[in-house]
């Protein structure tokens, strides 16, 4: 057994419903055998079980089996999901953890008719390289089962609480952002690619150094323009690139990018 005897179920194989398996087990935290996944295409997670993964297609036994239900479905797909396993929810046992963007904790305990405790946590997929930054909010789950839900987090990133409304805006920030800055890279790669390096060492190289950007930031706890600071040597190549970029509309395209990102978030679930 792991160092927790607590039972997950991950209703939902997908992207970051396996992202999270794979990441608490790589963790030490939790042992394949205490996560049982589901997903209705149960071919598609076969080769989990060869991993030592439960894996079914009937959630009210997943649910049942645990205590820690992770809900991480599309938000158009919570309804139904909700619906199937209304029943056997229990809330002095289980304990929910919704991923699901836009959906709020209101939402969930009003489609079941349940108060039971949800906390929401909004993961990237860095989870599965214990890496995430998650964000955590809930308005209805006592100290200690956030505290919990904090600790598991814990054990595959960095995790922040915040208050329920700013949820759309971590998404954004958060969730959708290791898309953008995995866009920044492949585009610096590219342009290393036009001054001579080949596709595999350019993509190296841009991923490293966004690396090291990053860390710069997280160990001096610098702002970036004291770090750019550094960089932009009088006269020098670089300002001369980032003025370029700026003029270009570099920080506009991300603000944007991110403005529309959040709103999105925010529309994302259809309570019908
Ligand atoms: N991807 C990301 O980076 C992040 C996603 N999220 C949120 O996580 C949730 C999942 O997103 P993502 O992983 O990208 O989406 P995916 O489509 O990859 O995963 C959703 C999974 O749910 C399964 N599923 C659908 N309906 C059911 C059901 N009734 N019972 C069991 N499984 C079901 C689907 O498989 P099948 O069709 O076989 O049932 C699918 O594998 C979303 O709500 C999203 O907003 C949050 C943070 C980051
Ligand atoms: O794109 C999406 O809708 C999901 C939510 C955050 C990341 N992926």
């Amino acid at each position: 057994m792991g160092t927790q005897n607590e039972s997950i179920a991950i209703l939902g194989g997908g992207n970051i419903g396996l992202s999270l398996a794979k990441g608490l087990v790589k963790s030490g935290k939790y042992e394949a055998g205490q996560i049982i996944i589901t997903r209705r295409n149960l071919r598609a997670i076969a080769e989990l079980a060869e991993e030592g993964y439960q894996i079914t297609d009937d959630n009210v036994k997943a649910v049942r089996y645990a205590s820690i239900v992770v809900l991480a479905v599309l938000p158009q797909q919570l309804n139904i999901l909700l619906d199937a396993i209304q029943e056997v929810v229990d809330p002095a046992k289980h304990l929910l953890i919704s991923v699901a963007s836009g959906v709020n904790v209101s939402d969930i305990t009003n489609r079941l008719g349940k108060d039971v405790q949800v906390v929401r946590a909004m993961p990237n997929t860095a989870i599965a390289i214990q890496e995430s930054m998650t964000c955590i909010a809930s308005q209805n789950a006592s100290s200690e089962n956030i505290t919990k839900v904090i600790e598991l987090f814990n054990t595959v990133g960095e995790t922040v609480q915040i208050h329920e409304e700013l949820m759309t805006s971590a998404t954004a920030l958060c969730a959708c952002g290791i898309a953008f800055f995995l866009r920044a890279i492949r585009a610096a790669s590219q342009g290393g690619i036009e001054i001579g390096f080949h596709a595999a060492e350019a993509l190296h190289m841009a991923a490293q150094t966004a690396k090291g950007a990053a860390e710069l930031l997280l160990t001096n706890k610098s702002h970036p323009e004291n770090e750019i600071d550094k960089v932009t040597s009088p006269k020098g190549c670089t300002i001369a690139g980032l003025n370029e970029m700026e003029h270009s509309g570099f920080s506009s395209a991300l603000i944007k990018g991110i403005r529309q990102s959040s709103i999105k978030a925010g529309n994302l679930y259809v309570n019908d």
